[in-house]
């Protein structure tokens, strides 16, 4: 059984189709770099995947479980959203037990896993000062603990090193390997290509709500590298701007500019709460 299914997913915010018709099969233990330019649609996927919003159409489980039973699926995922939701008047300590305590994680299992990545994440001399004193990069380090705490099937992570120094991004990176490994499914999106690059085992790439590319990293390098002349420095990044430049799926693919990856239609993306989720 795949992690993550979906089936013709598709979500619209009037005319706007910020998620077209997905398709994706995503098995256990995979870290999934899910890529796109800015308004792809990557968060409204995610916002699905993760019960937060419901599709307009189209079908998804996410461990077996139906997205749209939320209840159901609450205790197999974990989601580390771009803004992530931390009371300012708790401390870190306090914020992740509330959040354990939602999840019947038993008290002492908590405070074990808590210090512990208190300590990897180099948070445990900050762990009982209110979050309002915390500089973006330890709310961010609080968050992503608050997300694995109650060891999810499946992480759904949206640029989860922002605002890290290199030795938290690393830790955090060392995490999600070791969380692969151990059979956890992580749906990783980020900007950042060479994280991608270097711990994705499959990348899909969304633009304007279409899956553009899919594949291994090395896969999607070498097969643009196939219509290229020879040249063996095509990164990730070659391969993004390639897929997005303009809509492939059109056919109409050949473009010189490279700076453009959205429409700036696409690209202004508002994230308000919903109605109807
Ligand atoms: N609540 C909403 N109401 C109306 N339109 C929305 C809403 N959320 C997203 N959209 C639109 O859906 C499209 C996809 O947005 P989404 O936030 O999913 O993109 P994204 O790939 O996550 O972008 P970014 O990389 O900038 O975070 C955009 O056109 C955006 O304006």
């Amino acid at each position: 059984m795949d992690s993550v299914e979906t089936s013709h997913l598709t979500k619209r915010y009037g005319d706007t189709v910020a998620v077209d018709s997905l398709d994706l099969a995503v098995p256990e233990g995979t870290v999934y770099g899910f890529l796109g330019p800015n308004g792809a649609g990557k968060t409204t996927t995610m916002r699905m995947l993760t019960s937060l919003v419901r599709p307009t159409s189209g079908s998804a489980t996410v461990a077996g479980v139906n997205v749209t039973d939320r209840e159901a699926l609450v205790s197999h995922i974990g989601y580390l959203p771009e803004e992530p939701p931390l009371y300012d008047e708790l401390t870190a300590r306090e914020q992740l037990t509330y959040a354990a305590g939602l999840r019947g994680i038993p008290e002492p299992t908590a405070r074990e896993r808590m210090d512990d990545y208190f300590e990897r994440l180099d948070l445990a001399d900050d762990a009982d000062l209110r979050i309002d004193a915390y500089s973006k990069g330890m709310r961010q380090k609080t968050a992503f603990v608050q997300a694995l705490l109650h060891e999810p099937d499946v992480l759904f992570l949206d640029e989860p090193t922002s605002g890290l120094d290199p030795r938290a991004a690393r830790t955090i990176r060392d995490t999600i390997d070791g969380l692969a490994d151990s059979g956890t499914t992580v749906f990783l999106s980020t900007h950042i290509l060479p994280v991608v690059d270097e711990h994705a085992d499959v990348v899909g790439v969304l633009s304007e709500g279409r899956l553009v590319a899919e594949g291994p990293p090395a896969d999607l390098k070498r097969r643009a590298d196939a219509g290229e002349e020879a040249d063996d420095d095509r990164s990730l990044e070659d391969v993004f701007l390639d897929v997005t430049s303009e809509d492939p799926a059109s056919g109409d693919s050949d473009s010189e500019d490279e700076g453009e990856t959205a429409t700036p239609e696409a690209a202004s993306a508002g994230h308000g709460p919903e109605a109807d989720g």
